[in-house]
């Protein structure tokens, strides 16, 4: 396949060694120092562009592949406000477009197990949750894309939460304070070079359960990336990662 990095920072140098180890070509690299090269005819080289850039650039980067009628992957994070819009906009242009808050299996993995496990404390109201990340300190969104999909995994599935709110530690609020009973606080920790940690926490007056994934380094965001590529060739729509991992353990 050909590809095209839109973003060729931290995530896109790693994407670019796995693609190339998985026999692909890169085609097109795009970072702050060259957007002029960003053109639809550049675009229309590539089978599949790759996303890791901005919260700022990546509806810019979307449109600019739709107009190349070239396969999206989006894993930048932080512009989820405009999810409807672009997916409308997705449909109406018969493009192809896949993101994903997380690319990793594991996470994927404990997305879906999270849902089930929410279900269940249904049962055991005394338990009050909460949700944690800890990032890098260059991270640019808070709370991480991540902890948003957690949070609506669990809002979904308990009863007593109905929406999120967010604390970023390092502003000095005060979390616990601020939360009423139906919301679901997320607190979001950023710390030296942290590649991304996500904790369910329910606690009771007797104990407590962590549900815990810990990325060692970006790889597993990169693989994840580089096969949603080589699955979205040759389809049409709006997907996210649920559309390609299947967990049906039947
Ligand atoms: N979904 C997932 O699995 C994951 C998502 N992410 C998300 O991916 C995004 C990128 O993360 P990361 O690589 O760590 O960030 P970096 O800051 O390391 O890289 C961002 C890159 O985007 C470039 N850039 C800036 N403006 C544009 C533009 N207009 N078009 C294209 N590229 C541009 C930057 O260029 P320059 O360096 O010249 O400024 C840089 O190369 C973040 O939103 C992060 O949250 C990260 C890991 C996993
Ligand atoms: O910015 C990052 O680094 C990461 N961003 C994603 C997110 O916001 O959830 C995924 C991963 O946790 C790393």
């Amino acid at each position: 396949m050909k590809i095209a990095l839109l973003g060729y920072g931290k995530m896109g140098k790693i994407i670019e060694q796995i693609a190339l180890d998985r026999k692909h070509e890169i085609v097109l690299k795009i970072d702050y120092t060259n957007l002029d090269e960003l053109t639809v005819d550049n675009l229309t080289k590539a089978d599949v562009a790759i996303e890791f850039s901005t919260p700022d650039s990546v509806l810019n980067n979307i449109r600019q592949c739709f107009e190349a009628k070239v396969p999206i992957i989006i894993g930048t994070t932080g512009w989820y406000g405009q999810l409807q819009q672009i997916k409308d906009e997705c449909i109406k242009t018969n493009n192809a477009l896949l993101y994903a808050s997380n690319f990793s299996v594991g996470v994927n993995i404990f997305f879906h197990m999270n849902q089930i496990l929410a279900k269940l404390m249904n049962r055991y109201p005394y338990y009050e949750v909460q949700v944690e990340e800890i990032h890098h300190v260059q991270k640019l969104d808070s709370p991480s894309g991540t902890a948003m999909t957690i949070a609506e995994g669990i809002i979904d599935n308990l009863d007593s939460k109905t929406e999120w709110v967010n604390v970023l530690q390092e502003n000095g609020d005060e979390p616990i304070d601020a939360v009423k009973s139906n919301q679901l606080l997320i607190e979001s920790l950023r710390i030296d070079s942290v590649p991304g940690t996500h904790t369910v926490i329910y606690d009771s007056e007797v104990d407590m359960i962590e549900f815990k994934h810990t990325a060692h380094n970006r790889s597993g965001f990169a693989l994840g990336a580089v096969l949603a590529a080589e699955w979205i060739q040759n389809k049409k729509g709006f997907f996210t990662a649920s559309d390609m991992f299947n967990f049906d353990v039947k």
